[in-house]
């Protein structure tokens, strides 16, 4: 008995992979039953760092997504194309799937899902939110009981990686960047990690599973972090918040409207005492909320190879464990294998949420204002958020930049379509240079 695994791309997710693969010891014995049959990539003359046959190696993808041996393909090539079309041919071959992939999942979920359910396999992706962290499974199983409230995170490692060494170093945007890449946080283009669109991408994944709908991904809200400054940050801390990218997942009214939503993923200023300040470097933590449970909280690697593997590792080992039950109730019973999805390892979700809009949303805000430093201006913007029911928490003058007074405004919650009205009336007003930022406050 064994289960023959396909792998799709042999990069920084794969190798891990491999190596957990190529040394079961001191692991869970099923491990032992399953053997890296064949292994796709772009280049088979690459130095490769695992020890695995040469003949096992192709550069023809397909025919390791249709190989009648192969039971189980795990796509870890990344990018929307190839894979998807490998991820469908895979599951029309009747293979289950295990896969890292929030992009394609996140704009096809909903096509692979579908076909998964018509063939009778399994499509599993805990390696593509938070790394190694479980949070997918725990969505499906353990919670799946709960009344979702709300799903908030810390879900992109190589932002965080970013923002936590420009906090602790002052350290240069550019230059960590390029140690996230190093480190293999990074995506191949990591404009999908400094843009928000990697955060975005797990956050439609995680708020599908928690409130049982389709998401659609242009429906979350998206900004990543290249507008955060030095500045903002030194001032934050002075304030007592940290900077950080978070996604949020919030369900508007438990009674009113069950499935409106807000998803969002912006920088936000939160509190240093808050669970979520602490989260540093490529750690990734995913605070849940729900119905009995209350606040649960994930946290661990969320990029690298190694974690990343594992959480892969651990979607191949479930699919094996069934896979494994089927063949001994086969032999013993001598029953035909039922094509009949775990209810709660399958995804089977028909309708799409319903997501509120952005400008009602009620948050505080961070702004900084650059102004002539003149008497009367703090009063002037204060009239402005007066005029629009926006009142203020705190105004600070800090110093100065460029001959020019920088003032710090926090507003109490509001409404951010008249937050963003009022920015617009004090755009109007002589005495204000410049809006630099505009960060939202937990
Ligand atoms: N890196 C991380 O920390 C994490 C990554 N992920 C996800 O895991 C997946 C893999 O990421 P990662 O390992 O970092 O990516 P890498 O770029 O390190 O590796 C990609 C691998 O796929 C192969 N490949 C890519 N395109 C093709 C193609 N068209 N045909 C054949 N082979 C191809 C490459 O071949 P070759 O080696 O010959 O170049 C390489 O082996 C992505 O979906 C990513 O989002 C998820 C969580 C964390
Ligand atoms: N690029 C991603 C990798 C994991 O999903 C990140 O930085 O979090
Ligand atoms: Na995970």
């Amino acid at each position: 008995m064994g289960f023959k695994i396909g792998l799709l791309g042999l990069g920084t997710v794969g190798t891990g992979t491999a190596e957990i693969l190529l040394d079961p010891t001191g692991r869970n014995p099923l491990l032992q039953e399953i053997e890296i049959y064949r292994v796709g990539v772009r280049d088979t003359t690459k130095p490769r760092t695992v020890d695995l046959p040469s003949t096992a190696f192709t550069t023809d993808l397909e025919a390791i997504a249709t190989d009648p041996d192969i039971d189980i393909v795990v796509e870890l090539i990344g990018g929307l194309e190839p894979a998807r079309s490998l991820i469908l041919k895979a599951i029309h071959h009747k293979k289950h799937v295990v896969t890292a992939n929030k992009a394609v999942i996140s704009r096809y979920g909903d096509e692979i899902f579908t076909a998964a359910n018509e063939a009778g396999v399994y499509v599993m992706l805990e390696a593509a939110v938070g790394g190694g962290i479980p949070v997918i499974q725990p969505l499906k199983q353990a919670l799946v009981v709960n009344r979702i409230q709300s799903v908030m995170g810390i879900v992109n490692g190589t932002t965080n990686y970013i923002l936590t060494r420009m906090q602790a170093e002052g350290a240069d945007f550019a230059e960590v960047l390029a140690d996230a890449q190093r480190l293999g946080y990074a995506e191949a283009d990591p404009t999908a990690d400094v843009d928000g669109l990697d955060a975005a991408d797990k956050l439609a994944i995680l708020a599908s599973l928690a409130f049982g709908g389709r998401v659609k991904l242009e429906d979350v809200y998206c900004e990543g972090i290249r507008q955060v400054s030095a500045a903002d940050i030194t001032y934050a801390d002075r304030l007592g918040f940290t900077i950080k990218l978070l996604a949020i997942a919030h369900r508007e009214s438990p009674t009113d409207n069950p499935d409106l939503l807000q998803l969002r993923v912006h920088p936000t200023l939160v509190p240093k005492a808050h669970p979520l300040a602490s989260v540093n470097g490529v750690y990734n933590a995913i605070l849940v909320e729900g119905d009995p449970v209350g606040q649960v909280m994930f946290y661990g690697r969320g990029a690298g190879a190694g974690p990343t593997a594992s959480a892969v590792v651990s979607d191949i080992m479930s699919i094996a464990a069934i896979l494994k039950v089927e063949e001994i109730e086969a032999q013993q019973f001598n029953q035909q294998k039922v094509d009949v999805p775990h209810p709660l390892l399958s995804c089977s979700h028909q309708h799409y949420c319903a997501i509120a809009p952005m400008a009602e949303l009620n948050t505080r805000f961070y702004a900084r204002f650059l102004c002539n430093d003149e008497p009367g201006v703090i009063g002037h913007l204060g009239t402005s958020f007066g005029n629009h029911q926006v009142s203020l928490e705190s105004v600070v003058q800090i110093g100065f930049q460029d001959g020019f007074a920088e003032i710090v405004v926090v507003t109490h919650e509001s409404r951010e379509g008249n937050f963003r009205q009022a920015l617009e009336e004090i755009r109007t007003l002589k005495a204000v240079e410049r809006i630099p930022s505009v960060v939202r406050v937990l």
